[in-house]
C-alpha cells in the first residue's frame, strides 16, 4: 500500500514574524490564511517540494529546518499536512504573492486572529511556540 501524499507546507519567519498567505481560489476557501506550501511531487523530497513551492509561490529561496508540529490528515482522507520551519536564504528578499490573494508578515499576537485553513488552526501552538524560539 502506498503511504499518504504528503502537502508540505513552510513556516517562515524573519525578525520573529511568520509569512501567511491568503488563498485567492478555491471559492470555498478563497480569503481564508494558510502557509506556503503544495504537495510533494512523486519522487520529490519534503524539503525540495518546500524550496520549489516557495519559488513559484513567493519568488524566493529558503532554507528548510526542522519540522513542526503534528501530521495533520486533510479533509477527504487522501493528504496529509506536514511542516517545516524555513528562513530566508536572502533575508533582504521580498516574498511576492505570486498565486495569492495577499502576503502578511504576522506578529505572534495577531496569529491566533487569522481566519486560518482549518487544518492550520491545529498548528498555532506550534507556530508560537516558532516564533517564541527565533523571535525578539
Ligand atoms: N500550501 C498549503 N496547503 C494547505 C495548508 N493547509 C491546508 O489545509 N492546505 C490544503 C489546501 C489544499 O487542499 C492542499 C494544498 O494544495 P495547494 O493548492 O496549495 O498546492 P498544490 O501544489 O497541490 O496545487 P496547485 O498549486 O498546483 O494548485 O492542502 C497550508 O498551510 N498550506
Amino acid at each position: 500500500m502506498p503511504g499518504p501524499t504528503y502537502v508540505v507546507g513552510a513556516a517562515i519567519v524573519r525578525d520573529g514574524l511568520l509569512l501567511a498567505q491568503q488563498r485567492a481560489y478555491p471559492e470555498a476557501v478563497a480569503g481564508r490564511w494558510e502557509l506556503p506550501g503544495g504537495r510533494v511531487e512523486p519522487g520529490e523530497s519534503e524539503a525540495a517540494a518546500v524550496v520549489r513551492e516557495c519559488q513559484e509561490e513567493l519568488g524566493v529561496d529558503v532554507a528548510v529546518h526542522d519540522r513542526i508540529g503534528p501530521d495533520i490528515p486533510l479533509p477527504g482522507g487522501d493528504f496529509v499536512l506536514r511542516i517545516h520551519a524555513a528562513t530566508l536564504t536572502d533575508p533582504g528578499a521580498e516574498p511576492v504573492a505570486h498565486e495569492h490573494r495577499a502576503l502578511r508578515w504576522v506578529h505572534t499576537a495577531d496569529l491566533d486572529c487569522l481566519e486560518w485553513l482549518e487544518a492550520d488552526r491545529v498548528l498555532l501552538p506550534d507556530l508560537h511556540a516558532l516564533l517564541a524560539a527565533t523571535g525578539t
